[in-house]
């Protein structure tokens, strides 16, 4: 009973590991030679757009779906073939699917009831007659409080889910993931239920608990915001492969492919093949792809990028620029919301820090490194 209320032992090995997994269905490969370490205390996230494999991934972490190849390995020991239940990793899926009828704080404890009481010491009044059960309910409840009052749902705990709002919810199913204190956590798009400004709220709270509990946490997300400001580590999987994993910053100032720059950002990178146009920003666009964040593009009448405004669309903040260059390539530029703009159809120039252009091979695509 102990075994499952203490936190999993802290090694130096991995507390989760992905090593050459691949998974096909029938003749499709979904997920191909996938392979990543998460240690206890890190926060990665899984990033790709919708069918780029990452639920199957995950599925395949928590033994819900057998790889085709490869191993799982959880503290170094191999689970591949070993069934969810016993794999100490907790789940948590878009819906939160609490039970409608049970308390909060029966909620929270179900699946510690399940895993320490047999059908019969569950059943109502059972602890009356034995002296076993009723020392395993007073332990459940003390877990079930106290992992209540780490996520601030103490005062809740005999409603039920119908009077809590979305986000006290979204706290209780976070509990109930947590209350068999797993050695790795894994949430699959936890925040796409939830309005903008509970997202903003629920993010922080997820980032809490994990530097509170200091499990290892994997995140599936498509929404690179949620990557971006939860995770110290970002996968972007692209077609059921892992094109980069790195910390965030990295991953936006250096993308080590074009699809992950086009990928990552919050407008998509302007990426120039070889040509004229590309080589006026570098003189390695004679040969290569040269990229350039929106974000990085200034207005310049001297500049060496000349292009036609299509149309603007003010943002607040910032003003989105479409713009089409002279070869005909669609442009995207952000500048200040406060700026006074020229009409659609004049032209305009940009110039680029040097330190802001990426440089892809054209063929292959992969990252050169360029002299600032
Ligand atoms: N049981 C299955 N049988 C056949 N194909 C499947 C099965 N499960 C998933 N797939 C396919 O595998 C691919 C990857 O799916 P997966 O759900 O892992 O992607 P995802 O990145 O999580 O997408 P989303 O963000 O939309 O959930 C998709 O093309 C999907 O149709």
């Amino acid at each position: 009973m102990n075994d499952i209320l203490q936190s999993a032992p802290h090694t130096d090995l991995p507390a989760l590991s992905l090593r050459g997994v691949s998974k096909r269905f029938g003749e499709a490969e979904v997920v191909s030679d996938f392979s990543l370490d998460l240690y206890a205390g890190e926060f990665v996230a899984l990033l790709g757009a919708s069918g780029s494999g990452k639920s199957t991934t995950l599925r395949m972490l928590a033994g819900l779906e057998r790889p085709s190849s490869g191993q799982v390995l959880m503290g170094g020991v191999d689970v591949t073939d070993l069934r969810p239940a016993a794999r100490n990793i907790a789940l948590m899926f878009q819906s939160y699917a609490l039970y409608p009828h049970l308390t909060v704080r029966q909620n929270i404890a179900t699946p510690l009831r399940q895993a320490l009481l047999s059908a019969a010491a569950r059943l109502p009044g059972a602890a009356l007659l034995s002296a076993k059960t009723r020392e395993t309910e007073a332990a459940i409840n003390s877990r079930t409080q106290s992992v209540a009052q780490m996520l601030r749902l103490d005062g809740l705990l005999d409603r039920k889910p119908g009077q809590l709002s979305g986000g006290q919810q979204q706290r209780v199913a976070l509990a109930r993931a947590l209350v068999r204190d797993p050695s790795a956590f894994l949430l699959d798009e936890p925040l796409s239920n939830l309005d903008t400004a509970l997202r903003h709220t629920t993010r922080e709270e997820i980032r809490d608990l994990h530097r509170r509990t200091g499990h290892a946490f994997l995140l599936v997300t498509h929404d690179q915001a949620d990557a971006l400001s939860m995770a110290d580590r970002i996968a972007v999987m692209i077609a059921g492969r892992v094109a980069q994993c790195a910390p965030a910053a990295d991953i936006y100032h250096r993308p080590a492919t074009r699809e992950v720059a086009r990928f990552i950002g919050a407008h998509r990178m302007n990426i120039f093949s070889p040509g004229p146009e590309a080589a006026s920003l570098h003189p390695r666009g004679a040969q290569d792809d040269i990229g350039i964040r929106p974000e990085a593009l200034h207005i310049d009448p001297k500049g060496p990028l000349s292009a036609t405004l299509q149309c603007a669309a003010f943002h607040g903040e910032e003003t989105l620029l479409h713009l089409r260059s002279d070869s005909g390539a669609e442009l995207l530029a952000v500048t200040d919301g406060s700026a006074p703009l020229p009409p659609q159809g004049s032209k305009m120039r940009f110039a680029a820090p040097a330190a802001r252009l990426h440089c892809f091979d054209a063929a292959t695509g992969i990252r050169k490194e360029i002299a600032a």
